[in-house]
């Protein structure tokens, strides 16, 4: 497409909640951003759109659809980009299996996913498909660092309508696990890359004999780059986990552990398999060979090993269930994903997502659900101690001085190093299972070893790497947000931690470079920058957290959901390093029970209060680039109306009957229309918005009774991951009045 043909923002496609409230939301935004010849364009980068476009041949000429990740991911190299970015599904194996199902019972021929391939081709539409699974949008579309926060009027609504917060009882048994050593912490090794060491580097595996072979060629390394290499043993994961379950019988705990399986699609996934299998070691120890002949990969959860044995013989099939059930009566009761359904943590790894579930546990007084549906004390497993910590300190912490009162508390926000698929949440290429006892190295182009690891068979080997462009960027940023703010600010870096020690030394060059040396910028190992930064908020203080990439994504929904109630209201910013803009909406996800009570109950709360940030901030940026001071009265509308839509109290409600997400939409419309007809700074767009100010206003009763009217109903969207576009706009724009008004 030209450049001239693009629209001049993209709203882009994804799953789930944020993908229905889009249905209801998109067309208002269209439309009164015609008004100032703003055009606003879709991109499809929903699962089900990404399968669809990697797998053109099986389909039909008019069923086959444009790799929309791709042209986007070009799009946010260059300056005039400016993409509104909602949180789309991060697909496990049994996600991308099912998605794959339903796409053939509409009458997509796309094949399964290759399981066990066979066949060069299998192997090849299996690396096509394992492309498309885990965190596969987020780091082609972040080509630059993050910048998120609540906006100001959303931060004061939450302080004057705090959320519930679960009481901490300093005896409360909740606590964190990890690994007593043989982690990814102890056994990192990093280093800076020097000109004489730039080029090709390769990653190669040497097995006990001596013979060497290629993991990964062609990896080009740049000079300055901070690159990694670390492991996780596979024995003592496993011997962690056996006496972590023996522990939490010994207390009366629950069990759960928390990964990052979506983001971290290799290493996680891995280390999950081992959860399910130690849980279940005695099955899958006793009917190992029928297990084996059914593909039952402990990898892909208790729900896939459950699937599978659906297709055996009654009486094999009645044995194996009878022996997984007596096997988890034995052990301590697992953290519940699903009470009723009897879902538990381990039944699929993208279910329990750390940085959405530990947050939520931490806000509800360290409880989570049991298999009996009560609430109870749990221990919270999380591996490796790269970041486990910053968890245990804030257990620790709320054991000692109560939960955190929402109504006095200041502010974390967070400036993150994203850019160039920045250190872990890049590493997929780079992380490999040892095929066998040997060892792996890292190889540079001048020949030398960077790093090299003595393995055994299984052991999870990974390395990352983080450009000196974005690091200087991320630096810079969080000087500009201190300098912004004038609140206290710290780099979280353990010095004790081999790539955090890399760091320090490029951010102390950095800072002497920029002249930002006097500002107070400080330096802190995560765990003591959690308890200095909650002491800080607790005494109603700000405090910017200027962190790597992981740190990112677990502290933007920590304090978020401690501060706010949830991450979906944040501002999140991607300062595109080209010179565009990316827009996320809120630091969450895509919020998959909402769906489930939008179909059964035909009520969705997702809230879209960080769709409106975001558009505000895109408008605003849209207005500088294009030098249209209209759009820049659009923006500064939206803010209005944000903050009159919550002052009001018009965010959707948890419950059937209460406000939802269509009644939410019709309340931003009304108030958008009001503040651009209010406002002075435009009399034409004053004038155009008038009358459709007065008449949204006009047509409340009727608009809400017909949003109101199937409340209640059962809602029909024609599919899950690949809705039926005629039915979901239906249930989502049900009110032929409020349509006929915002066209
Ligand atoms: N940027 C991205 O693309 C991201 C994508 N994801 C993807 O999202 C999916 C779900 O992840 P999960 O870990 O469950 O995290 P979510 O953030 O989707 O959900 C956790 C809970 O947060 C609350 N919540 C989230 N967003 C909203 C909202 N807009 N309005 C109201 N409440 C909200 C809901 O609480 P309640 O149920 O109590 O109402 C929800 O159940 C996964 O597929 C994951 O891969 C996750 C994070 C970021
Ligand atoms: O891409 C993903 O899987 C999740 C991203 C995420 O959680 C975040 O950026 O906060
Ligand atoms: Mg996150």
């Amino acid at each position: 497409m030209s450049d001239k043909k693009r629209p001049d923002i993209l709203y882009t496609i994804v799953d789930e909640a944020p993908q229905l409230a889009s249905v209801s939301l998109l067309p208002i935004i269209q439309s009164f951003a015609s008004t100032v010849d703003v055009t606003v364009g879709t991109r499809d980068i929903s699962l089900a759109g990404r399968i669809l476009a990697t797998v053109p041949e099986f389909l039909t000429e008019g069923q086959r659809q444009s790799d929309d990740l791709a042209v986007l991911g070009e799009l946010v190299k260059t300056p005039e980009a400016n993409v509104i970015k909602l949180p789309n599904v991060s697909a496990s194996i049994p996600q991308l299996s099912a998605a794959i199902s339903e796409l053939q019972v509409q009458g997509f021929a796309v094949p399964d996913y290759p399981e066990n391939p066979q066949t060069e081709a299998e192997k090849s539409l299996q690396a096509r498909y394992d492309a498309i699974k885990g965190s596969a949008v987020n780091p082609v579309l972040r080509e630059g660092n993050s910048d998120r926060r609540s906006a100001r009027a959303v931060k004061n609504y939450a302080m004057k309508n705090p959320h519930s917060m679960g009481a901490w009882a300093s005896t409360s048994k909740t606590h964190v696990a990890s690994m007593p050593g043989n982690d990814f912490y102890a056994n990192e090794k990093s280093a800076t890359i020097s000109a004489a060491q730039a080029g090709k580097a390769k990653i190669e595996f040497v097995d006990t004999a001596g013979k060497v072979s290629l993991l990964k060629g062609d990896l080009n390394l740049l000079e300055g780059t901070v690159v990694d290499a670390t492991f996780m043993s596979a024995t003592a994961l496993r011997a962690f986990i056996r006496n972590e379950i023996v522990d939490a019988a010994a207390q009366g705990v629950l069990f759960s552990v928390h990964l990052k399986a979506t983001m971290m699609k290799v290493s996680d996934p891995i280390i999950f398999g081992h959860f399910v299998y130690v849980y279940l070691e005695d099955v899958f120890t006793k009917h190992a060979d029928v297990l084996a002949e059914l593909g039952a990969n402990p990898n892909n959860g208790i729900g896939d090993l459950l699937a599978k044995i659906d297709g055996l013989p009654a009486d094999k099939k009645a044995e194996i269930a009878a022996d997984i059930e007596a096997s988890m009566a034995a052990k301590p009761p697992l953290y519940m994903v699903d009470s009723d359904k009897g879902i538990t943590n381990l039944h699929v790894s993208s279910d329990v997502i750390i940085d959405a579930s530990l947050p939520a546990l931490i806000r509800a007084g360290g409880k989570s659900w049991g298999p009996d549906g009560k609430a109870a004390d749990t221990k919270c497993v999380v591996p490796d101690n790269c970041y486990a910590g910053i968890y245990d300190e804030t257990i620790n912490y709320f054991k000692e001085t109560g939960a955190l009162d929402p109504t006095t508390s200041g502010s974390v926000s967070n400036v993150g190093l994203m850019a160039q698929k920045a250190e872990e949440y890049g590493s997929h290429p780079t992380t490999f299972e040892a095929p066998a006892n040997g060892t792996i190295r890292y190889v540079l182009a001048n020949g030398e070893t960077l790093h090299s690891h003595e393995v055994a068979a299984g052991d999870i080997w990974r390395s990352s790497s983080a450009n000196a462009a974005p690091i200087k960027d991320w630096v810079k940023l969080g000087i500009s947000r201190q300098k912004a703010t004038g609140s206290a600010a710290v780099f979280w870096l353990d010095e004790n931690r081999a790539h955090d020690a890399q760091l320090i030394k490029a951010v102390k060059a950095i800072l002497t470079e920029e002249g930002a040396n006097d500002l107070g910028l400080q330096i802190m190992a995560p765990r003591e920058a959690t308890r200095y930064s909650l002491e800080l908020i607790r005494q109603g203080k700000d405090v910017i957290s200027i962190t790597g990439n992981v740190l990112r994504d677990y502290l933007t929904d920590l304090f978020p959901i401690l501060e706010l109630g949830t991450s979906a209201k944040m501002l999140s910013i991607v300062k595109l390093m080209n010179g565009g803009g990316m827009f996320e909406t809120g630091a969450g996800g895509s919020a998959p029970k909402h769906v489930q009570q939008l179909v059964s109950e035909g009520h969705l709360r997702w809230d879209s209060l960080g769709e409106f940030c975001a558009l505000g901030e895109s408008l605003t940026f849209l207005a500088e680039s294009k030098g249209d001071p209209r759009v820049a009265v659009l923006g500064r509308a939206v803010d209005d109306a944000t903050e009159k839509l919550l002052d009001t109290g018009k965010s959707p409600g948890r419950k059937v009957g209460q406000l939802d997400n269509r009644d939410s939409h019709y309340f931003f419309a009304l108030y958008w229309a009001e503040a651009l007809a209010a406002q002075t700074d435009d009399a034409d767009l004053a004038a155009h918005f008038a009358p459709i100010a007065a008449e949204l206003a006009a047509k409340q009763d009727v608009i809400l009774a017909e949003l109101s009217a199937t409340q209640g109903q059962a809602a029909d969207l024609g599919g899950y991951y690949h809705t039926d576009l005629e039915k979901t706009v239906a249930v989502m724009r049900p009110s032929a009045t409020f349509n006929a008004i915002v066209g």
